[in-house]
């Protein structure tokens, strides 16, 4: 059985279930389950504290875990990134009222509150910067408010909490996050169930950022068409009872599926359809 370490609250906990869901793996139905057995994928699920999976990965009890990199790192555990997973992504950035630092020199001889220590006192070691960093579990933002720190470091998405607390981030982003999956570091990244499970979450993100698409066009235009649409390995090209037609089906990034319609049909493709991707191994 392969041992797989989930987060069990927080913004990443719904979207890894989900992703987990939609590569075929069954998932808890409620949320106070702590461990889930999928016989039928010969996968055992554990539903743990998402800043706790480093750990656990770490100490080789669980095979494979899907966390935070901010946490990770943060974690200094020893494990390693196999598989980025494109949800929760964040920034992880300074923040303080406005007017009162500007980049990282401003932080010597003041306080940064955070939940991520292990960032932050990495990050103003690196820089030579000599700061007292505080921690706290969480509402970082408030800390300032009540002169707790001069200055936080938080996980930054959409930047409304910042706005909501009267602070503006300054200096460099000091990481880019996203969910993430983690094995032990150096484990062996042969063993099949592994690959497996890999393969299964990398077909889900093939599936959620690619559409299938289907056109016909004049076979003296084909070239043209086929640069439009190179697909993944090559498109598919078939005869079309008209002489002259071919079709052609290929693999687009949704997000560009729009603007690669309108430029076919310009160059005189017809009968251009777009069909979602459920699974795909590629
Ligand atoms: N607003 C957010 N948008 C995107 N990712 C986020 C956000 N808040 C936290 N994260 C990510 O979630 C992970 C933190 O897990 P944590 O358990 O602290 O979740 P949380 O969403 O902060 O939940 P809570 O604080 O309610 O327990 C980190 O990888 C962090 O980058
Ligand atoms: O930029 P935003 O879109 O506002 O998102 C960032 C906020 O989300 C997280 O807080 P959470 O809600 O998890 O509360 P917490 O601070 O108690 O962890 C994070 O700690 C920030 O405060
Ligand atoms: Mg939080």
């Amino acid at each position: 059985m392969l041992r797989i370490a989930v987060p069990n609250k927080g913004s990443l906990s719904g979207p890894a279930s989900a992703m987990l869901h939609e590569a075929g793996y069954q998932q808890r139905k409620e949320s106070k389950e702590l461990v889930l057995v999928d016989p039928g994928n010969e996968v055992e699920f554990f539903y743990l504290r998402p800043r706790d999976i480093a750990i656990y990965v770490s100490s080789g009890k669980l095979d494979i875990g899907i966390t935070g990199r901010d946490l990770l790192i943060d974690s200094g555990a020893n494990a390693e990134e196999i598989l980025p997973l494109g949800f929760a992504r964040s920034t992880f950035r300074f923040a303080a009222k406005p007017g009162t630092a500007q980049g990282i020199d401003d932080l010597a001889g003041r306080t940064v509150a955070t939940s991520y220590e292990g960032i932050v006192g990495k990050h103003l070691a690196d820089s030579g910067v000599d700061a007292s960093v505080i921690h706290l579990d969480g509402a970082v933002e408030t800390a300032i408010e009540l002169g707790v720190a001069q200055v936080i470091a938080d996980v930054v998405e959409t930047g409304t909490s910042l706005r909501n607390a009267g602070l503006e981030v300054f200096g460099e982003p000091i990481m880019k996050s996203e969910a993430i999956v983690i094995r032990r570091t150096g484990a062996d990244a042969d063993e099949p169930k592994v690959k497996q499970f890999l393969r299964r979450l990398q077909g889900v993100l093939v599936a959620r950022t690619y559409v299938m698409m289907d056109y016909d066009c004049r076979a003296e235009h084909l070239e043209q068409a086929v640069a439009l649409t190179p697909g993944l390995e090559s498109p598919t090209i078939s005869p079309l009872h008209n002489e002259g037609w071919v079709a052609v089906r290929s693999m687009v990034p949704t997000k560009d599926a729009q603007r690669v319609m309108d430029d076919l049909y310009a160059i005189g493709a017809r009968a251009i359809l777009t069909t979602a991707i459920h699974a795909c191994r590629l």
